[in-house]
């Protein structure tokens, strides 16, 4: 029996997830998306209808719908997940997405197209893992982190909450990148990340400005 589903926000990472959500055929019952105002590309490409902003959305759908957020960006991402904690949040995996049986997943996550899970790896609330990641075995990723597209985490790694990891970026089996960390496109993470610092480069180095 599918499910009514409701994208939060309706931009480009938005239609990403609404082709995840629609490559599951029977799964989902697409209600529509919320964002301040309709987004003519996602009602012409995808045909999907605006329901108004996030908080009425939210209140009028809650009973009906699960949620999902399509938004982009860290900090908006956030808001909405803390402000909204009673929502019934729905996990979105594309269908060619390899993810272990064994893998434990929170609430309100997406998986898109070419990614790969491992067995033993744990994937926290509302993180993105991107087209064609690779998440080893024993990864813990946290609440709210980007996987990039093409990242690869070695096997045991410890990804904090928040942390985004940028296109291409490889982190090394069994370190830890800290909460709130950046790894810049194409680094190579060999050692530990601090809480919050941005890294780039291969190996991977704290980038200042
Ligand atoms: C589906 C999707 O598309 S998901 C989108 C995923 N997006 C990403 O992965 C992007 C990740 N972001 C990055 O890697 C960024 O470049 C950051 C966070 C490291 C830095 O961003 P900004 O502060 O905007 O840096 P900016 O682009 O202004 O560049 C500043 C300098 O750093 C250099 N630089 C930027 N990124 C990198 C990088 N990843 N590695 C090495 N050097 C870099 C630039 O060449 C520039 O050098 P210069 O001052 O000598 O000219």
């Amino acid at each position: 029996m599918p499910r009514d589903l409701i994208v939060l926000g309706g931009g480009e990472h938005a239609r990403v997830v609404i082709d995840a959500a629609r490559s599951r055929t029977g799964e989902w019952t697409e209600v529509g998306y919320s964002d301040r105002q309709p987004v003519p590309a996602t009602e012409e490409r995808l045909g999907l209808r605006w329901l108004g902003q996030d908080d009425e959305v939210l209140t009028k759908y809650a009973e009906q719908a699960l949620f999902v957020l399509g938004v982009g960006d860290p900090r908006r991402r956030r808001l909405i997940a803390e402000r909204h904690p009673g929502v019934r949040w729905a996990n979105v995996v594309h269908l060619n997405a390899r993810v272990s049986p064994s893998v434990q997943v929170g609430h309100g996550i997406v998986v898109m197209a070419g990614a790969v899970i491992n067995t033993g790896a744990s994937i926290g609330d509302h993180a993105i893992v991107n087209s064609g990641a690779i998440v080893e075995h024993d990864v813990k990723v946290g609440t709210l982190v980007h996987v990039g597209p093409a990242v690869a985490i070695g096997g045991g790694a410890l990804i904090g909450d928040r942390a985004t990891l940028g296109l291409g970026a490889r982190i090394r089996d069994h370190v830890t990148v800290g909460s709130d960390a950046v790894v810049g496109m194409g680094a190579v993470v060999v050692g530990n990340v601090e809480t919050g610092d941005t890294v780039v480069g291969v190996p991977a180095r704290p980038w200042r400005k």
